[in-house]
């Protein structure tokens, strides 16, 4: 029997199509969905979302990261609506505002707010004039998102059960910053592991490098999703992707 895909997310950073489609191909039979961000979308636009989703069948998550005037995100979420991504992110710093326009001129995406970035450390906070710590500044800008109608968010699995706390159950919780025990952080500041973000209440996990800089991506991926397999899930809205 078939084990089903397990809640992760893995991060198509690639420099060219064929690579990304490649290991689309490699983890799909073990992950929810697949990432591609801006280093493939703006390379490639559409015709990346296109290619990784026939590569592997998993769904695609577009992580662009609008953050602009409301009017702005509103043309780019409208214009990439129709690639029909489950999850499309925008920064949650570009205000309530701008998330509802999001929400509004993609209604059929889950509209992902990212709170801190997970490679920013506690020092960064105050030097780009966000005051901290990441944890409280994670959670205001969560419970801002979700009111302007954002259906998930992007925080670091440090932040995840205060996060979950504070939004309550209907609200999917992805996490990057997620690094196997001994992985190296690499430019990651506030990581966990996959185990651990998944019992912190994580509903899909975000990995990029540790799969897809591995000898053989699919292997990786299949033994991260094993021991998530063997971990109890955190929270109540543990069902990842649409
Ligand atoms: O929105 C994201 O996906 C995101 C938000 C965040 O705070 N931190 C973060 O790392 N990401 C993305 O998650 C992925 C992490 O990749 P790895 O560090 O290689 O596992 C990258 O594609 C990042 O763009």
């Amino acid at each position: 029997m078939t084990a089903a895909p397990a809640p992760i997310a893995v991060a198509l950073d690639a420099p060219d199509l064929e690579t990304a489609a490649r290991w689309a191909g490699l983890v799909a039979p073990h992950v929810s969905t697949v990432k591609v961000g801006l280093e493939l979308y703006l390379r490639y636009g559409p015709d990346a979302v296109a290619r990784v989703r026939e590569a592997g069948g998993a769904q695609v998550f577009l992580d662009l990261k609008l953050h602009d005037i409301p009017a702005t995100v509103a043309g780019a979420a409208r214009s990439v609506a129709r690639l029909e991504p489950a999850f499309l992110t925008v920064h949650a710093a570009g205000g309530p505002a701008m998330i509802r326009a999001a929400v509004d001129a993609a209604p059929g995406a889950r509209i992902a707010a990212v709170t801190v970035l997970t490679s920013l450390r506690e020092e960064d906070l105050a030097r780009i004039g966000l005051e901290g710590p990441a944890h409280d500044a994670v959670r205001r800008l969560a419970a801002l998102a979700v009111e302007a109608g954002a259906q998930a968010l992007v925080c670091s699995p440090q932040e995840a059960a205060a996060v979950r706390a504070e939004v309550g159950p209907g609200v999917t919780l992805i996490t990057p910053g997620v690094r196997p025990a001994g992985a190296a952080a690499q430019d990651q500041a506030r990581v966990a592991t996959p185990e651990e973000a998944l019992a912190a209440g994580a509903d899909l996990l975000v990995i990029g490098r540790p799969i897809t800089g591995a000898a053989d991506p699919g292997t990786a991926a299949a033994d991260i999703a094993a021991a998530l397999r063997r971990t109890p899930a955190g929270g109540p809205a543990a069902s990842a992707g649409s």
